[in-house]
Parts: structure tokens; C-alpha cells; sequence
């Protein structure tokens, strides 16, 4: 709600707000106060009520944080309205958190929308930490999610990927085409077919809704800063709208998982949900229907939109720097010699190509804020008290530009990586974009490979250029934060074949 304000009707609304609710605000500073007390980190100004509100109006979650982090140091106090978080920007503590105190801050903070849409927060994302999401991590890295299991897959993205090429040859050469349209596409057919087996042709329905559901759950609205205000919930129109959205999952989830029924013969390789309904009841917590739903849908959200949005954010960083983009070309083109359907031996190895997507996941982490976190009980940070069930978020986007483990952090260079071990987490913590610790990203293979193979194909394909002449340097790179960060704006380019 903060966002459709500017900031000076914010000023007028907050004054007349507070003069009419003075014994209400006395009740809520009294409880914000109390926890402030025995936390001395650094903050800024704070308001009544909202706490640090305010100073994200009008900018990106990520942004507005890592400015305050400039300002304020790299490990600082936010109090949004009820919840009390700790944000840490700097890798030294990130390592501290993510290593030493991993097990005290191995909970996420409860989230409404996941709660009413995720079927009571049973999904591996938003699940507490406790046997029930030990099980379903254990699941993840011997089923689910393992090596053979992602290699399993190899031809269905190989499939899509030589599609998308089809797509992008099937457009009149020299007329700008939507890639941005045309790669979340095709990767959303690439994990609904890995997740329900290729019956399932169009998985529009079911991304739709999930993009719905990663608006509501940034965390930062009004019903979310107060969660023990129900009142507040039903107010601001929250509560409603989560009905409505569940309900929604339930009819699309119900039709995709009838449909995979019938179409359980045409399917070639397991699916992710034939897993899990062949595994359900064979392990110490059987899975009901609800908490297979709630699964599949953390690979939805999670799994669909990062791949996708890392593609586009490389292509992006790529059409700016002819350089890189021509020294790619040649590491594919001299390497496929003219080959027409790209396999995925066939680049697997290739060390710029490597570069390219790990240079874009540190500009570009597609979770620049990781998922929040929660102190499980109370511990002593550099010296600070944090009280139990506090709030705790990890800046993965400051920390992978911090300039004193980055030369020239804001630039696209992918050399950087040529003789720098920093694989998927950095030696120092100055790496994150799959987080660290016990609740780090499980679908790290699945994730890159969904990146590698369309973003070589566009790259090996097809020369690119920006329509109407426009400049290459020139291209908008502004972002649009949910519960992944993706362009704001449709990367349209043109292809010469
Ligand atoms: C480029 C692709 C991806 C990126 C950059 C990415 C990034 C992340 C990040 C930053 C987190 C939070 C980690 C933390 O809290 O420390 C996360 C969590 C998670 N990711 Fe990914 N992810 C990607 C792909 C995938 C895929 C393909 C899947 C599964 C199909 C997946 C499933 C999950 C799950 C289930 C969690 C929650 C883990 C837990 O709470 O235990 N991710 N991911």
C-alpha cells in the first residue's frame, strides 16, 4: 500500500493517523520500544507505528535496504511495524550467521500468505525447521532434486530449449521479437513438464497464479508488518484476497493433477509429483495431498521465475557489452562448429559460458534479499543481544557488490570468475545468490541447468541488436521486485539469423 503514496501525502495521512489514534499508538510503541531497548544496533530515524517504514517508500526493497546498510552500517536494526529485523550486508557477518549461528537462525518467520495459500506453510520454503522440513530437505537430495534426477530432465530441456529457438526463427528476421516472453515461457514448460510430465501442456494457468501469490508475500505490506492485528488483515482487503487466491490454487492444482492421471501413460520419465505420490506413505511423515501441493508449488515459485529471469538478466548485461557478448559467441560457435541442436555435453564445460551466468547472478540474484530467517533463541551477534524470533535478513545483493571483495562491483565481468574459486557459495561468504547453510537453495542443479541451455542457444543461434537503433549501453535495466527480481520492462530485441 506504501508504494501508491507520495511522500508528502504520506506525511499528512501519518499526522492525522496519529492524532486520532494516540492511545492505540501508545499500545503498539509500547511493545516496539520494548524490544528496541535491549537492541542497541545502529537504525535510522524511526516513525511511531511503522517503525523504518517509510524509508523504502518509493524504492525497491533491496535498493532502499542496501542504502540504508551505506548509511547506517552493514549490520543494522529495521522495525517494521510489529517485526524487529536484523539485516546483515557485509560477507564477514554473513559467514558468522550463515555458519556459526546457522542452527539458531534455521526457522523463517511466519508469512500470512503462505499460511493461507500454502497449504498451512507445509511447503519446504516456509516450513518451520523441524522433522517434518528435515524430511522433505532429505527427500530433496536424494530424490527430488538430485543430480540424477535433475540429469534425468536432460532431454526435456533440450526439447524445449530447440524450441525456443524454432520460436525465435519462426519471427520475421530483423522484427524485434519479446524475449522476455518467449524464455519464461519456455522455461515454465521446462520445470511444469518436470514437475507433472509432459501431459501438461500449458502451464499459463498455474504461473499466473504463482506470480499473484510472489506479489503477496514481499513481506512488506501493511498486513504483513502487523501480524498479530487480524483487524488490520481483514481491513486492508488481505484476507479476502488470500481466500480468493487459494481457492484458485486448489481448482488449478486439482485440474493439472487429474489431468496428469489420464496422462500417466504418455509420460516418458517420473515426474517430480509421480515421486511424490509414489513416495508419500513409505516415509516417517506421511505426505497428504495438501503437502504435495504445497511442493509443487515451492518448484513453481521457486523453481521457474529464477531460472527465467536469470536468462533474461544475462542477455540483458550481454547486449550491453558487445565485448562479452561477441567473446561468448566465439566460445560456443568455435566449440559447436555449426551444429544445429545443442546438447547438454556439449557445454557443460565451457568456462565462459560458466562466467557469464555466475557474473550474472551476482549483479542479478534473482533472491537479492535471500528468504528471511528467524532467530530461534535469543544469541549474541558482534557483540549485540538479538532476541529470540527476531526477524533476520541476509543482503545477498550488497554483500555480492561489496567493494572491498569486488573491483569495480557495479560492472559486468565475467573474467572475474576465470581465477576465482567462488562457485555456488563465495570461499568468503561474498558469494550468495543460492544463500548458505542449512536452508540454502536445494535447486541449484536444477536452476542452472534450466539456465545454461536456452541462454546458449539465444547466444549461439543469433546475432542481437535493439530495435529502431536504439543504443546498446542504452538499454533500461530496471527492476521489478517480487518474490523474485526480474526486468521491469519486456526485453525486446531483434534477431538476425
Ligand atoms: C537460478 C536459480 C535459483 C536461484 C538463484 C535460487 C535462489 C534461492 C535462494 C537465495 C534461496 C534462499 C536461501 C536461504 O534462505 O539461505 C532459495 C531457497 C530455495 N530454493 Fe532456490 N533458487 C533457484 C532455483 C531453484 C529451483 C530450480 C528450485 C526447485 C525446483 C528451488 C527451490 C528452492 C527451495 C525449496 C528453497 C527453500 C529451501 C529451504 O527453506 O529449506 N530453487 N533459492
Amino acid at each position: 500500500m506504501f508504494d501508491y503514496y507520495s511522500a508528502s501525502t504520506m506525511e499528512v495521512y501519518f499526522v492525522t493517523f496519529i492524532l486520532l489514534a494516540t492511545t492505540v499508538i501508545f499500545l503498539f510503541t509500547f511493545t516496539t520500544r520494548k524490544a528496541s531497548k535491549r537492541n542497541h544496533l545502529p537504525e535510522p530515524w524511526r516513525l511511531p507505528i511503522i517503525g523504518h517504514m517509510h524509508h523504502l517508500i518509493g524504492t525497491l526493497p533491496h535498493r532502499g535496504i542496501t542504502n540504508l546498510a551505506k548509511k547506517h552500517g552493514t549490520f543494522l536494526h529495521l522495525q517494521f511495524g510489529e517485526v524487529s529485523t536484523i539485516v546483515v550486508s557485509s560477507p564477514k557477518l554473513a559467514k558468522e550467521v550463515l555458519s556459526t549461528y546457522d542452527l539458531t537462525f534455521a526457522d523463517r518467520p511466519h508469512n500470512i500468505t503462505a499460511e493461507v495459500v500454502v497449504y498451512h506453510s507445509t511447503d519446504i520454503i516456509f516450513s518451520p525447521y523441524d522433522d517434518y522440513w528435515r524430511q522433505l530437505r532429505k527427500l530433496c537430495t536424494k530424490e527430488l532434486l538430485s543430480p540424477k534426477k535433475v540429469k534425468s530432465f536432460q532431454s526435456l530441456r533440450e526439447e524445449e530449449s530447440w524450441n525456443l529457438v524454432q520460436d525465435i526463427r519462426s519471427s520475421m528476421s530483423g522484427r524485434p521479437i519479446n524475449l522476455s516472453h518467449i524464455v519464461f515461457s519456455r522455461v515454465a514448460l521446462i520445470v511444469s513438464s518436470a514437475a507433472f510430465g509432459k501431459g501438461v501442456n500449458d502451464p499459463t494457468e498455474f504461473t499466473d497464479l504463482i506470480k499473484k501469490i510472489s506479489m503477496e508475500m514481499g513481506g512488506f505490506d501493511v498486513a504483513d508488518i502487523f501480524p498479530s492485528r487480524k483487524i488490520i488483515r481483514n481491513l486492508s482487503g488481505k484476507k479476502a484476497r488470500l481466500a480468493k487466491l487459494h481457492n484458485a490454487v486448489e481448482n488449478v492444482v486439482n485440474k493439472i493433477f487429474a489431468e496428469t492421471q489420464s496422462n500417466q501413460s504418455n509420460t516418458s520419465e517420473e515426474s517430480l509429483l509421480d515421486v511424490l505420490l509414489r513416495l508419500k506413505d513409505g516415509i516417517e511423515f506421511p505426505l497428504t495431498l495438501d503437502n504435495i501441493k504445497a511442493i509443487i508449488l515451492d518448484v513453481f515459485g521457486a523453481g521457474a521465475d529464477s531460472s527465467a529471469a536469470t536468462v533474461e538478466w544475462a542477455l540483458s548485461e550481454l547486449i550491453r557489452s558487445p565485448r562479452v557478448m561477441e567473446k561468448l559467441q566465439t566460445e560456443l560457435r568455435q566449440v559447436l562448429n555449426g551444429k544445429e541442436r545443442i546438447l547438454e555435453e556439449d557445454i557443460q564445460d565451457l568456462s565462459f559460458l560458466n562466467q557469464v551466468i555466475k557474473e550474472t547472478l551476482r549483479l542479478h540474484p534473482p533472491g537479492p534479499l535471500c528468504m528471511p530467517r528467524e532467530s530461534r533463541e535469543p544469541c549474541v551477534l558482534a557483540g549485540y543481544h538479538i532476541p529470540k524470533r527476531t526477524k533476520l535478513i541476509i543482503n545477498a545483493f550488497a554483500i555480492n557488490r561489496d567493494p572491498e571483495y569486488w573491483n569495480d562491483p557495479e560492472s559486468f565481468i565475467p573474467e572475474r570468475f576465470e581465477n576465482n574459486p567462488a562457485n555456488i557459495v563465495g570461499e568468503d561468504y561474498e558469494y550468495l545468490p543460492f544463500g548458505a547453510g542449512r536452508r540454502m537453495c536445494p535447486g541449484i542443479g536444477l536452476g542452472l541447468a534450466n539456465v545454461r541451455l536456452p541462454l546458449a542457444n539465444i547466444v549461439y543461434h543469433f546475432n542481437w541488436k535493439r530495435p529502431n537503433g536504439e543504443k546498446n549501453e542504452a538499454l533500461d535495466m530496471s527492476e521489478c521486485f517480487g518474490a523474485v527480481v526480474q526486468r521491469k520492462s519486456d526485453l525486446v530485441l531483434v534477431p538476425s539469423f
